[in-house]
Order: C-alpha cells, then sequence, then structure tokens
C-alpha cells in the first residue's frame, strides 16, 4: 500500500482568503451505519464518533487548605468525525486539560457533559473507541518496531485474529505511516518524527475512532512536523475525530488543520474551521495584519498582548464555544438532538464489556513475552544480580572461613547469618525502588489505552523475575553455606535457602512498594530508612526477650526476626551434635543449645518462621498492588 499523503485542501493568506488545492473538501454529514473507517481494510471496522461537550468546567485542588483552582471555565466545543482538530492557545491555557478531560484520562474534578454521537459518554465504551497519545513517546525502547507492533497486536487482537493476519496488519499500518524500512529497529535508536509515527501506529492496530494526541509535533524539526500533522490529517480523511493540542505552528502547519479551537486562561477564544480565522478576527474588529500568521496573531490575543478586552469580546463572539458559526458549512453540522436520535438504538444495544479487548490469560502470556525479550536483550542487570550474588557469597565464604562448624567462632556465624539477611534483604529492594519507577509513564500510558489490566501486569511482573531471584539465591547459598563450613545436611542447607529465598522475595516486595508510591530519589532514602526498625526488631542486636513489652508488637512485624530465628534454628537447631573444638582452646558454645538460649531462640521454628514470612510476602504483595492502583488513579 502506497503512503497517501494529501496536501492541505485550502490554504489561509494573511489577506483573508483562501486558495482551494486540488484534493478532496469534506464537508460535515450526519453520522450513519455506513460512516465506517474505510481504509487499513483489514482492521476491525467501527463507526465515526461526534464529539461534543458543553459547559466543561475542571477543578483541580491545590492540597491541603489551599483551596481549588478552576481550570476550565465552563467550555462548549464540538469536533466532528473526519475532521483534524487542533487544540490551540498560550502556555497554560489548559490545552493539555481539555484533552485530558476529553479523552477521559481525568476523572475528577470534572463538571458539564461530554456527548459522543449525541449521546452523554459511557466512559468506558467510549474509551474502547479511542486511545491517548501522550507528548513523550513512551515506547518500549529494546523491542523493534515489528516487536513492538507484534505485542500489540497480540495484547489487543488476542489468538481470535491469527498470526498471518497479524502481521498482514502491522504491514499495512507499517507501509502506511513509512516505519516499513525501520521494522527491525529498536524503538529507541528510531528518530524523533519515527517514534511518534510509532506511537501511533501502534494505537492504530485496534483502529481507533478517536484519537487524542497531546502535542505530538513538539520536539520534531519543521519537515517531521509537518508529516507527522500530514499523517493525522490523512487518519483524519478515513472518519477519525482526530484532536490533538499544538503549541505555536507555523502557517504551512496550521494551514493542515481542518478545525482549530483557541483556548485563553480555560476559555474559548475562537472555534471554527481554519479558513474561516481570518474572518472571524475581521468580525471582532481585531483583523490579521498582513503577512502576520494568523495562529501567531490568535496566540499574541489569547496572551493578553493587546489586552484583556478584546479576549474578552473573542469569547462572546464564540459564547465560550456554544456558537458553532464560524465552522465551514455550519447548516450540515447536525443537531445533537439529531445524532441522539440516529444512535439512541446502539445505546440499548450497549452490553457492558471489559476495557480490554483479549482475555487475562493472553495478557498475562504476552507481557510475560514481552518482559522476557527485554531482560533478553538488556543483559547487564542480569549479569550484574549474577556477579553480586557470586562476589559477595565469596567475600563471606572468605572472611568467615569454616566458621560454621567451629565451636568458637559460633558468634561470628550469628553474625554472618544476619549479614547474609541483610544482603538479601537490601540488593533486591534497591533494585525494585531504583528500576520500577521508571516503568511507571509506560505503564500508565498503556494502561489507560487498554492494553492490559493492571492485575495482569502486575502477575507478570511478580512471575518474571522468579527464576532469577531463585538461581542467584541458590548461587550465593551454595558458595557462602560450603565456604562458610555450615553443617552439610541437605534438610538443613534446604531450610537455609527457603529462608533466603523468601527474605529475598518479601525484600523486592518491599522495595516494589516503596517505588509504585515515591519516586527514585524519595524511595532511595525511603526504603533504607524504613528497613531500619526491620533490622531493630529482628532480634540481633537486643534479643527477642529484652525487647521491652510495649515494643514487642515490632518484633511481629520485622520480616528479618522470622528470617533470623529460621536460619539460626537450621544451623544450630534440630538437635545439632556438639560442635568442633581445638584441645588448646576454649569454646564458650560448642553446645549448640547454649547459643540458642542466650540469643532467646528455641531453634524449632522453622514451620512457622516459614508461615509468617509467607503471610508478610501476601500482605505486601497485595499493598503493593493497591499502592500501584492508587498511584495510577490519583494523578487522574
Ligand atoms: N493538578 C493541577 N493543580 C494545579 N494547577 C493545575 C493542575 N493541572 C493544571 N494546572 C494548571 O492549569 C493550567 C493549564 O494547564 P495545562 O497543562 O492544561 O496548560 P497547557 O495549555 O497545556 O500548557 P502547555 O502548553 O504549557 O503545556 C496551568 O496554569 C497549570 O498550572
Amino acid at each position: 500500500m502506497e503512503v497517501v499523503l494529501h496536501e492541505a485542501s485550502n490554504v489561509v493568506m494573511s489577506n483573508g482568503h483562501t486558495r482551494e488545492s486540488d484534493s478532496e473538501k469534506v464537508c460535515y454529514k450526519p453520522v450513519q451505519e455506513s460512516d465506517l473507517v474505510q481504509t487499513f481494510s483489514r482492521l476491525p471496522q467501527k463507526d465515526s464518533v461526534d464529539v461534543a461537550f458543553e459547559n466543561v468546567t475542571y477543578t483541580a485542588s491545590l492540597g491541603f487548605r489551599k483551596g481549588n483552582k478552576e481550570i476550565l471555565h465552563g467550555i462548549h466545543g464540538r469536533f466532528p468525525p473526519g475532521k483534524l482538530i487542533g487544540i490551540m492557545g498560550p502556555s497554560g491555557a489548559g490545552k493539555s486539560t481539555l484533552l485530558d478531560v476529553l479523552s477521559g484520562y481525568r476523572i475528577s474534578g470534572i463538571g458539564g457533559t461530554v456527548y459522543a454521537n449525541g449521546l452523554e459518554r459511557n466512559l468506558n465504551a467510549f474509551r474502547r473507541l479511542s486511545c491517548y497519545i501522550t507528548q513523550d513517546d513512551r515506547l518500549q525502547e529494546l523491542l523493534t518496531v515489528h516487536e513492538n507492533m507484534m505485542i500489540v497486536a497480540d495484547l489487543k487482537l488476542g489468538s481470535r485474529v491469527p498470526a498471518q493476519e497479524k502481521e498482514a496488519i502491522i504491514r499495512e499500518i507499517l507501509e502506511t505511516l513509512g516505519l516499513e524500512e525501520t521494522a527491525e529497529t529498536r524503538a529507541g535508536r528510531l528518530s524523533g518524527g519515527q517514534k511518534k509515527r510509532l506511537s501511533i501506529a501502534l494505537e492504530l492496530i485496534d483502529n481507533p475512532v478517536v484519537m487524542f494526541l497531546d502535542e505530538p509535533t513538539t520536539g520534531l524539526d519543521s519537515s517531521s512536523c509537518s508529516q507527522c500533522v500530514r499523517l493525522l490529517r490523512e487518519l483524519a480523511r478515513q472518519g477519525r475525530t482526530i484532536v490533538c493540542t499544538i503549541h505555536q505552528p507555523s502557517a504551512t502547519l496550521f494551514q493542515l488543520f481542518d478545525l482549530v479551537y483557541v483556548l485563553s486562561d480555560g476559555n474559548c477564544l475562537y472555534q471554527g474551521s481554519t479558513e474561516n480565522l481570518i474572518p472571524f478576527l475581521e468580525a471582532v474588529n481585531l483583523p490579521c495584519p498582513q503577512y502576520h500568521n494568523p495562529a501567531d496573531f490568535v496566540i499574541e490575543l489569547a496572551c493578553g498582548e493587546y489586552g484583556a478586552e478584546k479576549v474578552e469580546r473573542m469569547v462572546n463572539e464564540t459564547d465560550n464555544g456554544r456558537s458553532h458559526r464560524w465552522f465551514d458549512k455550519p447548516e450540515f453540522l447536525p443537531s445533537l438532538n439529531k445524532l441522539k436520535e440516529n444512535n439512541k438504538h446502539k445505546l440499548e444495544k450497549q452490553k457492558p464489556a471489559h476495557l480490554q479487548s483479549t482475555s487475562q490469560w493472553n495478557q498475562f502470556k504476552t507481557l510475560c513475552r514481552r518482559a522476557f525479550i527485554k531482560s533478553k536483550r538488556d543483559v547487564t542487570l542480569t549479569y550484574m544480580r549474577i556477579i553480586v550474588n557470586i562476589s559477595v557469597g565469596l567475600l563471606f565464604g572468605v572472611l568467615y572461613w569454616q566458621a560454621g562448624n567451629h565451636g568458637g567462632k559460633v558468634l561470628d556465624n550469628y553474625n554472618l547469618i544476619f549479614s547474609v539477611l541483610m544482603h538479601q534483604m537490601m540488593s533486591p529492594m534497591m533494585m525494585m525502588i531504583l528500576t520500577f519507577p521508571s516503568e511507571l509513564g509506560v505503564l500508565t500510558k498503556e494502561h489507560f489505552n487498554r492494553w492490559y489490566s493492571l492485575k495482569m501486569y502486575y502477575a507478570s511482573l511478580t512471575i518474571m523475575d522468579v527464576p532469577l531471584s531463585i538461581f542467584c539465591c541458590i548461587l550465593f547459598s551454595v558458595i557462602m553455606y560450603w565456604m562458610t563450613g555450615q553443617p552439610l545436611e541437605w534438610n538443613r542447607f534446604g531450610m537455609f535457602t527457603a529462608l533466603s529465598l523468601l527474605t529475598v522475595f518479601v525484600a523486592q516486595s518491599f522495595g516494589l512498594m516503596i517505588g509504585a508510591v515515591f519516586n527514585v530519589v524519595n524511595g532511595t532514602f525511603m526504603g533504607p530508612c524504613l528497613s531500619v526498625p526491620m533490622m531493630m526488631f529482628a532480634g540481633f542486636g537486643v534479643t527477642l526477650r529484652d525487647l521491652p513489652s510495649y515494643l514487642k508488637w515490632g518484633s511481629y512485624i520485622s520480616y528479618l526476626r522470622y528470617g533470623l530465628e529460621g536460619m539460626v534454628g537450621a544451623i544450630y537447631g534440630l538437635d545439632r551434635p556438639v560442635l568442633f573444638c581445638p584441645e588448646e582452646e576454649y569454646c564458650h558454645y560448642k553446645y549448640p543449645e547454649k547459643i540458642l538460649a542466650e540469643i532467646a531462640m528455641t531453634g524449632d521454628q522453622f514451620w512457622n518462621d516459614i508461615i509468617a514470612l509467607l503471610i508478610i510476602l501476601f500482605f505486601l504483595r497485595t499493598l503493593a498492588f493497591v499502592l500501584l492502583r492508587w498511584k495510577l488513579y490519583s494523578v487522574r
């Protein structure tokens, strides 16, 4: 399929005239059954959507006792299908906020009504037809363009579409977007314009009929900007409603938009066709100076450079977006009531459905596959984890050489057990705190665009790390256990390793909980800070017997306490015989019961410790999920 990017149909001249080019001019017509998105023949076909909004307000909370701030002040608007619509305005005018409200990304602090085809928007149904492309391209940079597309095809189309058909869909989209040459290039190595096109391509897989794009041209050079806007225009021509915010477009870029919606400080200054902007300015007695880019001029007006009274005049003329007078052929614009009549029967047929298009199992499988490819591509962290575990194991081995079977080195061995716990706690926890926050941006975008449910993302995140964690833990335990001369009995080694592994999993969950809530800087501070009480209550410095009664609760919630108690039991419990002691030495703790009594442990609590660690693990994993969910929704 060829790349077909039409030239602009009308060129706006600064004298207010428009020059018609040879491409077809699209008029508004009522949305009907036949208004299907025709291009991308292989994609699921859907009806076009006419988006309208009335009296929309958005009030942001400024924080505890700081009150609220109204950002959008009861604006109205109409975004018909088949049009490329640009939301323009100076910085801080409320463009992104309006886009967030219309796309359904913002869910709190909103007033007014948003309509889809004349019917009050049902948020979930609307989200199934739309997508949101963020300003920063949150892509899987380690995956190639084709892999990215295939993963999304698997997530969105599932197994009901055969692999061959998916390949054909991907090829069609990549060719249309001019990305076929880069199919085998990693997303991280693409140019800015290519990344933007890939972001669009990924969303096109399930053929959304409404596309919201936040500043798609930011960071692109003029030729990539124009290529990107032309592409959006072409996608709009296929029946989609494409709404994007745009900062200050050049005259060439401006003319590519069909409709513009100009905001100034949360009010609508102008709503209408691009070519009607100049006549509109003349009508409000603010003619655009000759040879001046009308887009620049209207932004200058919106900034208040020519006085607040002029802004008010324009807001009054458009009736804050209620007026459709400046649309191209407004007489063809169907009324909301008419749209409602035409689409009422669809509302009745609507069945509640999941936001995601495929089964949970399919999402889980695909996310695991993606995580596997990513870990194969970037093996640095994997190697580092293996190397750290080998090095620390060797270091402990050398430092505490054969301390485990020596009656004179029991206290050293006790210190070693605590150090092992420190190692098993700190590295997994810090790894999660440092890596997880960088995933949040991508997760927010993909989750909002309904690629997968949070549950399945979380399940794949939990499962995918298990094999490497087990491998690293066993590797470390074997080296350290053997070199430090711990009792060479399978059951003791098994108990020791099981407790190490559970400590690793609990620490990972603890790190995930912190990483889900805090950014890297705050998390790096909070992680070790919150770990200090865990160490204090582990029974290492102050034995559990000597803990003041009012602090006893601390020992029940410290997961290190169960790790320490269990490991000491595995090494010195189970009726271990008298330890080796050279004749010339005095070995105070050569009877294992003596050390157990000294540190107030019985050595037979293994199963209790395992159960306690499992309960803590379950609790922390659940809490981390709840916090992650809260984090994802709190920003909205
Ligand atoms: N959650 C919030 N709390 C407080 N103020 C907010 C919040 N969200 C947005 N604002 C304010 O609302 C105004 C509009 O913000 P918005 O991001 O929509 O502007 P914009 O037109 O997209 O600007 P830019 O082009 O610079 O991105 C700004 O003054 C911003 O500071």
